[in-house]
């Protein structure tokens, strides 16, 4: 079987390797709710914590989204954590700010050193794309660049492109999601993801969305993504699977894959 690259955290990979990370999402509107998110969370051990700042009522003032970063990590027992903010055309809630502001928030959170990963789409503005990376290197915080389409599944020319610009605009790992009509976009997904794991050098992670779609979050991992998003306490997005019931599947192909 071809070799999946691992996410690295601080040039340390993440997950023991035989199987691919499981990142779960928070989803909380305020700090309490989110921290009471991560205490029922941190028990199921993912590898690392998706917080999906797009839902917080505070993303507006940097100061909140540090100070609530830190309670995560305090309350995270290691986890790491990863900030994303989903804009809205791309599936995420709408928020109150405008892009530059967006931009601020992830600077201040880079600088700050309160999360380990950020999460940025690649249609943003090149100038917005370029400061982010130029902040997180100098933080020493990894850049996912990401596309996600919830409407459809795109051809196999525009998945590739898609893994193609998150290298070329020099992401620590690319990922793509992307919601199926019928089960051939669900193989078109994870043939995009295979061949983007003999032709660029990051990371991937891939899914396609929605209930035939979760087939990928299982399986994804045998075409080359490194990561999985599973339910911890609630779902980010359709097709995501409870982290207990992906965790015993995985186990399961793994050992009818590998014979281990
Ligand atoms: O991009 C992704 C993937 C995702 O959309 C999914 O389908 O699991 C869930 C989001 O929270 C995350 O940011």
């Amino acid at each position: 079987m071809n070799q999946t690259k691992p996410i690295q955290i601080q040039g340390k990979p993440l997950g023991g390797g035989a199987l691919p990370i499981i990142i779960t999402p928070l989803v909380g509107k305020t700090t309490p709710a989110i921290l009471e998110e991560v205490a029922a969370i941190v028990p199921k051990r993912p590898d690392l914590l998706e917080w999906r700042i797009d839902f917080f009522g505070g993303i507006g003032d940097s100061l909140a989204v540090i100070e609530t970063a830190q309670a995560i990590r305090r309350a995270a027992g290691g986890i790491p954590v990863l900030l994303t903010r989903r804009n809205a055309t791309e599936g995420g809630e709408p928020i109150a700010i405008a892009e530059a502001a967006v931009v601020e928030m992830y600077a201040a959170a880079c600088q700050a050193r309160c999360v380990e990963m950020i999460d940025y789409e690649l249609s943003n503005a090149p100038d917005d794309l370029r400061r982010l990376r130029e902040v997180s290197v100098a933080n020493g915080i990894g850049l996912i660049m990401s596309y996600h389409n919830f409407q459809m599944t795109p051809d196999a020319a525009t998945l590739d492109s898609k893994f193609a610009d998150a290298q070329r605009l020099g992401a620590d790992v690319a990922k793509v999601a992307v919601m199926p009509k019928d089960v051939q976009d669900v193989l078109a997904l994870l043939a995009a993801t295979d061949r983007a794991r003999q032709t660029i050098q990051l990371p991937l992670i891939s899914m396609s969305m929605g209930g035939i779609g979760s087939l990928s979050r299982i399986m994804g991992w045998v075409y080359g993504s490194a990561a999985t998003f599973a339910v911890g306490k609630s779902s980010s997005a359709p097709g995501q699977i409870a982290i207990e019931d992906l965790r015993a599947t995985l186990a399961t192909v793994r050992k009818a894959v590998t014979g281990q």
